[in-house]
């Protein structure tokens, strides 16, 4: 399988006020393949967002460089750019007086004409979008009538509408209780499988992780390491994450243990 996104000596970060860069991440170096399902995990504000904001084009990078399908990120159009990839962000939606219906059809504007007419096969992607999160039931309802669990696998439909190589994803099993983050995990990992998409998501369920990944990015502050989980285990990354004095890292289970 070939290189979908390639990032080398990649620096993610803001700029102060002066312009000067402030750095989150440094020299990140990794290369994800087609139909890779890959998780972000490291511990709160270490950088994850800031990463999959970085990758999807939504935030500058500060340098370094990324490839899309061998392209510099910079080089495509934001046209290219919506059909290479889609990012389910954490924010909240500009307007949720929309149907969960309307809502998904919207992952098809990057391929509609100026009027948003979408033709059969759009009508059928989203149908399929649909089908594939489980949410025929809740098709006619308001945006604004769904749970933040139903709004989030609304989101995820949406992009998967969007069918692009690459989809990107925050926390996007947040607000699901364990059942359906299972669910929905291996639903996207079916789609990485079945049609060869690579799908990156941010994710603090780092055993769920360990189960279903190809590959993680641990980020931490000794800075990152990529590669399968079993590696991971291998080399302790794991127990680096965090400080010892609460939680140890169990490598026979693959989860974290509460210590006494
Ligand atoms: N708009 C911003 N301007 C400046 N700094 C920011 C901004 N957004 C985030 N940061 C900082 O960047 C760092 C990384 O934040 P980020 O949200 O990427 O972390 P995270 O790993 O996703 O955290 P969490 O697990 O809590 O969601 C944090 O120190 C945060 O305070």
């Amino acid at each position: 399988m070939h290189n979908v996104l390639d990032i080398s000596n990649l620096s993610i970060g803001y700029r102060g006020k002066d312009g000067k860069p402030i750095p989150v991440a440094e020299n990140l170096n990794f290369s994800l393949k087609q139909g890779e399902f890959v998780s972000v995990v490291g511990a709160n504000g270490i950088g994850k967002s800031t990463l999959l904001r970085t990758l999807a084009g939504v935030q500058r990078k500060l340098s370094g460089e990324v490839l899309i399908n061998g392209k510099p990120m910079g080089s495509l159009t934001p046209q290219e750019l919506a059909s290479s990839l889609s990012i389910v962000l954490t924010e909240p939606l500009p307007t949720r007086n929309l149907t969960v219906r309307e809502l998904i059809s919207l992952g098809r504007q990057p391929y509609t004409n100026w009027l948003g007419t979408l033709t059969l096969e759009d009508t059928e992607i989203v149908a399929d979008s649909i089908r594939k999160t489980g949410l025929e039931a809740l098709e006619e309802r308001k945006c604004y009538e769904l749970s933040d669990g139903q709004l989030q696998k609304v989101l995820i439909a949406r992009a998967l509408a969007q069918d692009t190589p690459v989809m990107m994803l925050d926390e996007p099993t947040t607000h699901l209780d364990l059942y359906h983050k299972v669910q929905v995990l291996k639903t996207m990992k079916e789609i990485a499988r079945e049609f060869g998409k690579t799908v990156i998501y941010t994710t603090h369920e780092i055993d769920l992780a360990i189960q279903l990944c190809d590959q993680m990015l641990i980020l931490d502050s000794s800075g990152h390491h990529f590669g399968p989980p079993c590696q991971h285990i291998e080399d302790r990354s794991f127990q680096r994450l965090f400080p010892s004095d609460l939680i140890g890292f169990d490598s026979r289970t693959g989860t974290f243990k509460i210590k006494n």
